[in-house]
């Protein structure tokens, strides 16, 4: 059975601990920031860049070793200590809690992992290799990053506008699907990295149009 579910998770405002001050902690730490987790971080020592985040009010800090009690109110915990004694104490506290843990020294203790992503606005592709090879996960990213350009993200927000105007005016689901195909498998994407459309809004109207004249809807929905 395989161990790691992939969700999307919304964080925004949710309290988010991290235990542990270096490195491993500023990585978690600035991916919790990206997606607006309220992060509290508890460690006697903390990295430079850390200090840093504090001094601009995006985090806070407890600077003192960890105490059971510490992830009280917490959302998702965060083990980033090199000390395997603390790290056995905070899984003991997240799990009586039934709070979802990652620990960065032991994959094998964790109730999630965190994957590489690319994000190109609305569109998100996470790799993971279950633990196995990190590295392999941020170079399967880079190599997607060549074929996943900045273009995407207009032709997703685009596709989301007809998409909502299909739904609203376009009773049949087999006229929309039939949009949806020309607009997803169409040439229309090739054809707008490779700038041969003026105004792909434009471009994805007009297609709209075609399938919304086509289909004599809009007043008899079916119940
Ligand atoms: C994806 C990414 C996200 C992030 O952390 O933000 C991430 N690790 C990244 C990079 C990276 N990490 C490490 C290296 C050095 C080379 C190497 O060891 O391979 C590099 C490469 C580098 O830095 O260039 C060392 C390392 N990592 C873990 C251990 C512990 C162990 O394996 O026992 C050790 C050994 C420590 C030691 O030796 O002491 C464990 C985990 N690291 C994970 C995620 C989870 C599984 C991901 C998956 O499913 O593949 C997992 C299981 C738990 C977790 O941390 O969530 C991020 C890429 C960022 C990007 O995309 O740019
Ligand atoms: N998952 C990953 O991607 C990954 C990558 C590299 C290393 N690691 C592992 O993660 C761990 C942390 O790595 P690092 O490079 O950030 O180490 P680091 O030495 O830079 O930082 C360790 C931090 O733990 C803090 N700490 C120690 N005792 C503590 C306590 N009682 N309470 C709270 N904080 C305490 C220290 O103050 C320090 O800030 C290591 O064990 C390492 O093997 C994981």
């Amino acid at each position: 059975m395989d161990k790691y579910y992939p969700i999307m998770v919304n964080i925004q405002n949710k309290r988010c601990i991290v235990i542990g001050g270096g490195k491993v902690a500023l990585r978690k730490t600035k991916t919790l920031l990206k997606y607006g987790a309220k992060v509290t971080l508890v460690s006697p020592e903390i990295d430079e860049e850390i200090k840093k985040l504090f001094h601009k009010n995006k985090i806070e800090i407890i600077k003192r070793n960890y105490e059971y009690g510490d992830l009280e109110g917490a959302t998702l915990a965060y083990i980033a200590t090199d000390n395997e004694q603390v790290n056995e104490l905070v899984l003991k506290e997240s799990n009586s809690k039934n709070i979802l843990v990652n620990c960065a020294k032991n994959p094998e203790d964790s109730d999630f992992i965190i994957p590489s992503s690319i994000k190109k606005g609305p569109l998100s592709i996470s790799i993971s290799t279950e633990g196995k090879s990190p590295m392999l996960a941020k170079k399967i990213k880079e190599d997607l990053e060549l074929i996943f350009k900045d273009e995407y993200e207009t032709f997703i927000e685009e596709l989301g506008k007809i998409r909502k105007m299909a739904i609203d005016n376009i009773d049949d689901i087999k006229v929309r699907r039939e949009l949806f195909k020309e607009l997803v498998y169409g040439s229309l994407l090739d054809d707008f990295m490779d700038n041969d459309i003026d105004d792909l809004e434009d471009e994805m109207r007009r297609i709209y149009m075609k399938y919304k004249m086509g289909s004599n809807t809009k007043t008899h929905r079916k119940r």
